[in-house]
């Protein structure tokens, strides 16, 4: 089946490798961002022909934004597939001196993105009867984090409540709604995040003693976005080297 499958966030890092991966598999992607410039960018260096791909401008905290990029996919594609809601934002402010605008700016954006994104695409799957849903969670959500902020990992928990709620309430219709939950993974936001000197002390702390693969992400979601993986949802796939184990 052709699938046609969009990922929030998708102008670089792990959202590209995502929506890179994706397109390698054989879908049709539609890479969205906060700036289009950026998500036509990224998608003009994987699918230079624009054949199977579409860029949009999508602000995750913006209802109808999901709902303009739903009617522009549909426009285009006339269906959709699997949704990635990748886009996020990090802060790492110490967790006594974070204001309580900056915790309700990274908790919104946080959280607000999943619960309308499983509502928009959900509500458009379950009628279709057939859709996957993969959100990113963290490895932070779960063990408290370190380098990242407290906002960030409560934000990260919730994502992995409202995951397993969106699930129940669609798993009859046809479409799972599962969670990765990767711990440090070789990106921009990792590199940017652990200078080149505090590297050493981060991987000695990670049991297999290396990041993760961005690629190797891209391809569990693959996994979960095919109709054979009917039988996971509201699963959280932990990725992160043994630094969290259940
Ligand atoms: N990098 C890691 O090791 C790691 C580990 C665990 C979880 N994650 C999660 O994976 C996802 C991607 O992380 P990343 O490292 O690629 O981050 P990143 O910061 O490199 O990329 C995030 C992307 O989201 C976009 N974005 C930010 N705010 C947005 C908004 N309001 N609307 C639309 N897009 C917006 C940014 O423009 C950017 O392109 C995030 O959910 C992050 O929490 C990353
Ligand atoms: C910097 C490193 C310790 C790290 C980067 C990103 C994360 C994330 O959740 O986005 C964290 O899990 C953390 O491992």
């Amino acid at each position: 089946m052709s699938q046609i499958a969009l990922v929030t966030g998708a102008a670089q890092g792990l959202g590209l490798a995502i929506a890179s991966r994706l397109f390698a598999a054989g879908h049709s992607v539609v890479i969205t961002d906060l700036s289009l410039e950026r998500a036509q960018a990224a998608a003009d260096r994987l699918d230079p022909s624009g054949e199977r791909s579409l860029a949009l401008r999508l602000d995750v905290g913006s209802k109808p934004d999901f709902e303009a990029a739903l009617a522009a996919v549909l426009d285009r594609f006339g269906a959709l597939h699997a949704v990635v809601n990748s886009a996020a934002m990090t802060r790492t402010t110490p967790v006594m001196q974070i204001s309580p605008e900056e915790f309700d700016q990274v908790m919104s954006l946080n959280t607000r993105s999943i619960f309308i994104g499983c509502q928009v695409f959900g509500a458009h799957m379950a009628a279709a009867g057939y859709g996957r849903i993969i959100n990113m969670a963290s490895l932070a959500g779960q063990n408290g984090g370190t380098a990242t902020g407290a906002h960030y990992a409560a934000s990260k928990g919730a994502i992995v409540t409202l995951t397993k709620i969106f699930a129940k309430e669609l798993a009859a219709s046809g479409v799972t709604v599962n969670a990765i939950a990767p711990g440090p993974i070789e990106s921009p936001a990792v590199r940017a995040a652990v200078p080149a000197e505090r590297m050493d002390g981060l991987l000695a702390n990670i049991p297999v003693r290396r990041l993760g693969d961005a690629d190797f992400l891209g391809d569990l979601v693959v996994q979960l976005a095919r109709p054979e993986a009917y039988f996971t949802t509201g699963a959280t796939w932990d990725v992160n080297g043994g630094l969290f184990m259940r």
